[in-house]
């Protein structure tokens, strides 16, 4: 590999370059990063992940010289920023940390226009900006604009966290457990829909977790890093899950690796089963007819749009007494997109009445199903090729096993 970005060749041209970077505090007798050299693709996110105190924190802050290195370079988009000013190079890079650090007495525009107002864009743009990217991270500009922090909830903050880090169109962003504070549910939700803002923005993104099973759905390559942010293995979720590189690694995997591997797999990737449905003028009768003819034990009411409206049942149907169809059964509950990962929508499915996720497209129109039989076929698949790959012990295999799962994010 050269210095410098090979032109022309987008995937493999190194955004970031980390050096023989080197951080050792005052007053210290060990680093807290010792020689760390790595190289971050542009558009790809890359993953910091290791037990407490092993220096991610540390590694991140010294890429927009929070921290200042000991010794060692940083190469930014092939230029040597180790030196750079760093207020410059902190405008190319957004940052979005835990505790989201939102101004208090500051309005979400103001919080989202920090930085474009420092760059001196005028008022106008700033403000289209800010309405452009509160819409992007799901926000209704009009009613969240002109709130406080304290007014919004933890998730609403991270978004606003990670719309204010967008502001400036930065090429890259650091992310420090960005979704570390919030509940597990607005979590997965907050991931996806980080991964599906990522498919438009492709920024060049390193991120940091504790927890594995964010950084196998979150990352295209993960850093598993001991004490010193010593790297010891950085490659794909796939080959980490498949090949750990010795005890360490396995050890922080953790059991249930084939059932991490759910979170690799999504639901684009699996056929989606047919299900009943009716349209929502469709009366009883009719509606119990369709469920008759078919396998299940509900059809699926659709509105005019094609979304799903209602889970009709037969006792629902044989109660219905006239009503339309939209006023009987029950709302919908497990709706997964389809770039859900196969584990958010079993953990959706589990907890539904009829064990069956329903698939909806960007628009919320129905696409089809999910149910648990076919995520028991992904496992077996991803198993039965597990142990081919074992039984053969060859490269061959091994890339064959992985390469089922591999083109997760297209
Ligand atoms: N300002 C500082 N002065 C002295 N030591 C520090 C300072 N900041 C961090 N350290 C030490 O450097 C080491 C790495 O810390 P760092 O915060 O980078 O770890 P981390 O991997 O991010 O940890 P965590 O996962 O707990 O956030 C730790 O031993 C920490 O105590």
């Amino acid at each position: 590999m050269t210095d410098s970005p090979t032109p022309g060749s987008h995937t493999d041209r190194p955004m970031i370059r980390l050096e023989h970077l080197t951080k050792t505090f005052p007053g210290q007798d060990r680093p807290a990063v010792d020689d760390l050299t790595l190289d971050v693709r542009a558009g790809e996110i890359v993953i910091l992940v290791g037990p407490s105190g092993c220096g991610k924190t540390t590694t991140m802050k010294m890429i927009n010289r929070i921290i200042e290195p000991t010794s060692g370079r940083i190469v930014l988009d092939g230029e040597d920023v180790t030196h750079a000013d760093p207020d410059q190079l902190r405008r190319r890079i957004g940052y979005v940390i835990q505790q989201i650090g939102l101004f208090p007495h500051m309005t979400i525009a103001d919080n989202i226009a920090t930085v474009p107002r420092l760059l001196g864009w005028d008022r106008q743009r700033i403000a289209d900006r800010v309405d452009e990217l509160l819409t992007t991270v799901r926000m209704d500009p009009a009613e969240y604009r002109d709130r406080y922090p304290k007014e919004l909830s933890g998730g609403q903050r991270q978004r606003v966290g990670v719309a204010r880090a967008l502001s400036a169109d930065p090429d890259v962003m650091l992310m420090d457990e960005p979704f570390g504070a919030i509940d597990p549910i607005t979590r997965d939700r907050l991931q996806n829909e980080f991964l599906r803002l990522q498919a438009e923005v492709r920024k060049t993104i390193v991120f940091v977790t504790h927890d594995i099973d964010e950084a196998i759905k979150m990352g295209d390559r993960i850093a598993i890093l001991r004490e010193g942010s010593e790297v010891v293995q950085y490659d794909t979720p796939e080959t980490i899950l498949t090949h750990p590189a010795d005890g360490f690694v396995r050890d922080f995997i953790g059991a249930g690796a084939s059932l991490k591997r759910l979170n690799l797999s999504r639901v684009r990737d699996i056929e989606l089963s047919p299900w009943a449905t009716v349209p929502e003028g469709t009366s009883a009768e009719e509606a119990l007819g369709v469920l008759r003819s078919s396998p299940g034990s509900a059809v699926l009411v659709l509105d005019a749009q094609g979304r799903p409206r209602r889970w009709v049942g037969r006792a629902d149907l044989q109660r219905a007494d006239g009503r339309p169809l939209d006023q009987v059964g029950m709302v919908p509950e497990a709706v997964v997109e389809p770039h859900a990962t196969l584990s958010d929508a079993l953990n959706e499915l589990i907890t539904a009445r009829y064990s069956i996720a329903t698939v909806v497209d960007g628009n919320g129109v129905y696409q089809g199903v999910v149910d648990i039989d076919r995520i028991t076929e992904a496992i077996r698949t991803m198993r039965s090729d597990d142990q081919r790959a074992a039984r053969l012990g060859l490269d061959d295999g091994r890339d064959e096993a992985a390469g089922t799962i591999r083109d997760r994010r297209r």
